[in-house]
């Protein structure tokens, strides 16, 4: 081909950027395009969120410790970095919720607090007789009848009624996007359970038809001992450093930001804070929404996207000696419910969820703070933070020492939060910029799933997407 080079230029170096910019040089040498790709990343690191932390024989991760298996994009992305070796599952699949003040096990055969099996929901301590017979309401409710979008709160209250949410789903649903169940979206969080109920009406009927057959490994509780997550051996930081090694020399920039993003006919003109432009045929940016509609400020455009919510939340990992904590449970960590009076949102006993991150003879605990309506206590300082979270710990567990180090990370306005209505303010944003500027694309967290699986596939669309209409006929 003696076409000029096309370029593509990816804009923010976290997960989505990293496997849009792999996936865009494998498909350049694979059918020998000519195009030249430059991922541009504001900070000096790689990784965005994945932050991993590797200290006196620790492998600590500040942001994600791992992704769902079930969800394939992160297995594959590590098969074709060649570092599928160093995939580690979780070793317990067992999760606790903190309800009054104890830690009850998350009951066996419930998928995001659905019971799939009637019997460990009987049996589990975490709901009262009445809370348990108004959860059994499922079988008999009507389908709600609402077609467009509504809240995981409002669903899930009327299906099961207020106890079981705020003792299990709520928790659960805080674990996953430290939001508001009475405003996040249905429809772009689990939209499988608006289907379930549209074709079964019960959703507990429904689950159990359409979960898997075979059962799993069980304990004495019934619930599944296998994990349902992976992570690297070394840390999600693996990834990040294989996808930078195997990337071109000279197709990364770090330490620069773009300020904003101007149209020069078919191409976009991106101005940097080091005074230089770029010019591109073609943009994916993943910056995050807050960021992006700051880009197109001048042309009014994306401006919608500021309705998309943030919350601030942050981690703290605390490496202790083992005769510090005494503590019985077998598992991976707790939720907070919450009714109760601790600051804390959830702790990881990282130890034993992921035992290849903790040298003998230490312990590992991961600490959340913050969450929607607490967000206060992220502004805290380091030490501040450090206090109120052992103060927290110890009366859930038992802690008779100090941590021979804490590590604090904040998130701040961060997390974005999926509202009712979250997936048509996506919509509107991309068909504004199809329209004003059709070769730039929008992927990444803030638009389509925040796990880290969700942000390959975003940034593995829109690189397919940008080839086919550089390339395609
Ligand atoms: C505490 C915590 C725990 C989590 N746990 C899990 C988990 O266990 N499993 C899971 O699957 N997910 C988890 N997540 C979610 C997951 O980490 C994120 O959704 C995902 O990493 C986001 O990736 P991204 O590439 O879309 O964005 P980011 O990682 O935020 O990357 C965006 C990048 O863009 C850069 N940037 C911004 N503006 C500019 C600019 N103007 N110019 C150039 N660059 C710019 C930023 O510096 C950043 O590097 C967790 C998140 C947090 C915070
Ligand atoms: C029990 C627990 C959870 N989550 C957590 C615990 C604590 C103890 C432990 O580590 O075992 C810890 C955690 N993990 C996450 C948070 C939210 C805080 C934040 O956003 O910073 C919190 C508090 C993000 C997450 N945690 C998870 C994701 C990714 C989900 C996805 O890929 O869609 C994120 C962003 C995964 C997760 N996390 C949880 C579930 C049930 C799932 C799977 C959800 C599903 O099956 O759809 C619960």
């Amino acid at each position: 081909m003696s076409e000029k080079k096309k370029k593509v230029v990816i804009v923010g170096g976290g997960i989505t950027g990293l496997s849009a910019a792999f996936y865009m040089q494998k498909a350049a040498r694979e059918q020998n395009l000519p195009l030249e790709v430059l991922l541009i990343e504001a900070t000096n690191r790689l990784g965005g969120k994945i932050q991993t932390v590797r200290r006196d024989g620790f492998v600590i991760e500040r942001g994600p410790d791992s992704f769902l298996i079930r969800k394939k994009s992160m297995d594959i992305l590590a098969k074709d970095l060649g570092i599928e070796g160093e995939l580690v599952r979780n070793a317990t699949g067992q999760a606790f919720i903190l309800v009054n003040g104890k830690l009850q096990p998350i009951p066996g055969g419930s998928i995001m607090g659905i019971p799939t099996e009637v019997g460990p929901f009987l049996k589990s301590d975490l709901f009262s007789w009445s809370g348990k017979l108004r959860a059994a309401g499922d079988f008999i409710m009507p389908r709600s009848g609402i077609d467009g979008d509504q809240s995981l709160g409002h669903f899930f209250r009327r299906r099961f009624g207020t106890e079981i949410v705020e003792n299990l789903i709520e928790p659960l649903l805080s674990g996953v996007y430290a939001g508001d169940i009475d405003q996040m979206s249905l429809q772009s969080t689990y939209p499988q359970f608006y289907q379930v109920e549209k074709k079964h009406r019960s959703l507990i009927l429904g689950m159990k038809k359409t979960s898997p057959k075979q059962a799993p490994q069980k304990d004495s509780h019934g619930a599944s001992k296998k994990g349902a997550f992976h992570s690297f051996r070394n840390g999600l930081s693996s990834v990040v450093e294989a996808i930078e090694a195997q990337m071109e020399p000279g197709s990364i920039m770090k330490n620069v930001k773009i300020d904003s993003v101007l149209k020069q006919g078919e191409q976009s003109v991106l101005k940097l804070n080091s005074g230089q432009t770029v010019t591109a045929d073609a943009v994916i940016l993943t910056t995050g929404h807050m960021a992006a509609s700051q880009l197109f400020e001048s042309y009014g455009l994306l401006q919608g996207l500021k309705e998309i919510h943030t919350t601030s939340v942050a981690t703290v990992a605390l490496a202790f000696p083992k005769e510090a904590i005494v503590q019985d449970r077998e598992g991976t960590g707790f939720l907070v419910s919450r009714s109760g009076n601790f600051s804390i949102t959830a702790c990881t006993w990282v130890h034993r969820k992921w035992p290849t991150t903790t040298p003998d003879g230490k312990v590992l605990l991961r600490a959340f703070v913050g969450r929607i309506g607490e967000e206060a206590i992220v502004d805290l300082p380091d030490d501040e933070i450090e206090r109120i979270v052992l103060e927290d710990l110890g009366n859930i567990i038992e802690i008779n020492g100090k941590p021979d180090f804490t590590i604090v990370t904040r998130y701040k306005e961060d997390r974005p939060q999926y509202r009712v209505g979250h997936r048509e303010r996506v919509v509107a944003a991309k068909a504004e910029l199809k329209r004003e500027f059709p070769m730039v694309k929008l992927a990444g967290a803030s638009y389509e799933g925040v796990g880290l699986p969700d942000c390959i596939d975003q940034g593995r669309a829109a690189t397919d997407e940008v080839l086919a209409e550089l390339f395609g006929e």
